[in-house]
C-alpha cells in the first residue's frame, strides 16, 4: 500500500516561518487562505481589483496586486483559474520570484502541459486538495479535512517535501490522508476523474435516468427527489463506509437492483468511451482544446452553460430547494457564473 502522511508526518514550521501569498481567493483560494491563517501561518493575499479583493479584505486578510504579493512572499500559491494562469504568471508572478521561493500549485495542469516554464531557481511543487475549495474550508472548521496530494517539480531549497507536507498539514488535509504522486499523475487522474466520473459521468447519469422517467410520462418532481436529491444521501454513506456500507443501509431488493442493473446502464462500452476519455487527457487533446476555447472566449462552453442552466431539472431542483432552506447554495451566483474573467 501507498504511503499515506497524517498530522504526525508533517512539521508546520515549514510554511508557519514563512510568507505564504494566495494568488486568487476563489473556490480554493479563499479556503487555503483561510485554513493556513487559523493553523498560524502569515498570509497575504494578491488578487487584481474588483469582487475577490473585496471579499479577501472584508475576511480581514491584507491584499496586494499580484506583483506585489509575489514580492513579499517566500511561498506563492496560485490558486487562479487554470486557464488564467499562464498569463498572470508571465506578467505579474514571475517577474518578482526570488531564488529559493516556492511556486506552487493546486493542479498541476500548467506545468504538465508546458504553459508555465518556472525557472529553475525555485521550488515547484503542488498539493492538491481532492475537493472542492469550499468543502476545503467547511471540513477544517469541523475539524476535519479533505484529502489531498503532494508532488515535488523542483527542489532547490532541499525541503520542498516537507514545505509541502507543511502545507497540507496546515489546510487540514493531513487530518484525511496525505500522497505522494507526481505532476502528471495528478494531472491526468484530476482530469478523468471529473470529467468521467465525479463531475461529467454523474451529471450525464443523473440526467439520463430523469429524462427516461420524465419522457416515460411520471411527474418531474418525483424524477428530481428520485435521481438527484436522493443522490447525496446514497454518496454520503459510500464516503462514509464504501460500496457494502450503502449496500447494507439500502432495501435488499435496491441491492439486488443494484447487482443486476447496474452494470447494464455502466456497461462495457462505457468503460470503453472512458478509456477514450483518458487517453485524450494523456495526449494533450483534451488541453489543447481547452486552452483553444479559452482563446476563441468559450463560444461552447457558455453555449452548453446556457443550455443546461434552462434543462428542466434546473428549472424543477430550483423550485424544489427554494422550499428547503437547509439545502440552498451559499452561492447565489453559481448560475450565472459561466463567464468568469
Ligand atoms: N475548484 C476546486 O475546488 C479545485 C480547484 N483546483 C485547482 O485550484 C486552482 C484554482 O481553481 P478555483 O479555486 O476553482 O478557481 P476560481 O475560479 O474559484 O478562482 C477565481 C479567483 O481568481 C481570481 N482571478 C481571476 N483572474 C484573475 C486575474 N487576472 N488576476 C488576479 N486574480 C484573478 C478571481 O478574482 P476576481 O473576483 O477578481 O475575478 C477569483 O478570486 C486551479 O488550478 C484548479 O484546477 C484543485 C482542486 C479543486
Ligand atoms: C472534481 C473537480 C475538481 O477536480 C475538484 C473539486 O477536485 C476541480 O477541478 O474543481
Ligand atoms: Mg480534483
Ligand atoms: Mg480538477
Amino acid at each position: 500500500m501507498a504511503k499515506v502522511y497524517y498530522n504526525g508526518d508533517a512539521n508546520e514550521q515549514y510554511v508557519q516561518s514563512k510568507t505564504v501569498a494566495i494568488i486568487g481567493y476563489g473556490s480554493q483560494g479563499h479556503a487555503h487562505a483561510q485554513n493556513l491563517r487559523d493553523s498560524g501561518v502569515n498570509v497575504i493575499i494578491g488578487l487584481r481589483p474588483g469582487k475577490s479583493w473585496e471579499q479577501a479584505e472584508n475576511d480581514g486578510f491584507q491584499v496586494l496586486p499580484v506583483r506585489e504579493a509575489t514580492r513579499q512572499a517566500d511561498i506563492v500559491m496560485i490558486l487562479l483559474p487554470d486557464e488564467k494562469q499562464p498569463s498572470v504568471y508571465k506578467n505579474e508572478i514571475e517577474p518578482e520570484l526570488e531564488p529559493g521561493n516556492a511556486l506552487v500549485f493546486a493542479h498541476g495542469f500548467n506545468i504538465h502541459f508546458n504553459q508555465i516554464v518556472p525557472p529553475t531557481d525555485v521550488d515547484v511543487f503542488l498539493v492538491a486538495p481532492k475537493g472542492p475549495g469550499h468543502l476545503v474550508r467547511r471540513t477544517y472548521v469541523e475539524g476535519a479535512g479533505v484529502p489531498a496530494l503532494i508532488a515535488v517539480y523542483q527542489d532547490v531549497t532541499g525541503t520542498a517535501k516537507e514545505t509541502a507536507l507543511a502545507y497540507a498539514k496546515a489546510i487540514g488535509s493531513a487530518r484525511a490522508g496525505v500522497l505522494e504522486t507526481t505532476f502528471k499523475e495528478e494531472t491526468e487522474t484530476d482530469l478523468f476523474g471529473e470529467q468521467a466520473v465525479l463531475c461529467g459521468g454523474l451529471t450525464s447519469l443523473v440526467k439520463a435516468g430523469f429524462e427516461t422517467l420524465v419522457e416515460a410520462g411520471y411527474q418531474p418532481e418525483v424524477a428530481y427527489f428520485e435521481c438527484l436529491h436522493e443522490l447525496k444521501l446514497i454518496v454520503d454513506l459510500l464516503y462514509e463506509g464504501g460500496l457494502s456500507w450503502m449496500r447494507y443501509s439500502i432495501s435488499d431488493t435496491a441491492q439486488w437492483g443494484d447487482f443486476i442493473s447496474g452494470p447494464r446502464v455502466i456497461n462495457a462500452s462505457v468503460k470503453a468511451e472512458m478509456k477514450k476519455v483518458l487517453e485524450d487527457i494523456q495526449t494533450g487533446k483534451f488541453a489543447k482544446g481547452w486552452i483553444l476555447e479559452n482563446q476563441a472566449n468559450r463560444p461552447e462552453f457558455n453555449a452548453i452553460n446556457r443550455r443546461e442552466n434552462e434543462h428542466l431539472i434546473e428549472v424543477v431542483g430550483r423550485e424544489l430547494r427554494s422550499m428547503m432552506p437547509f439545502v440552498k447554495a451559499k452561492q447565489k451566483d453559481v448560475v450565472v457564473s459561466s463567464a468568469k474573467n
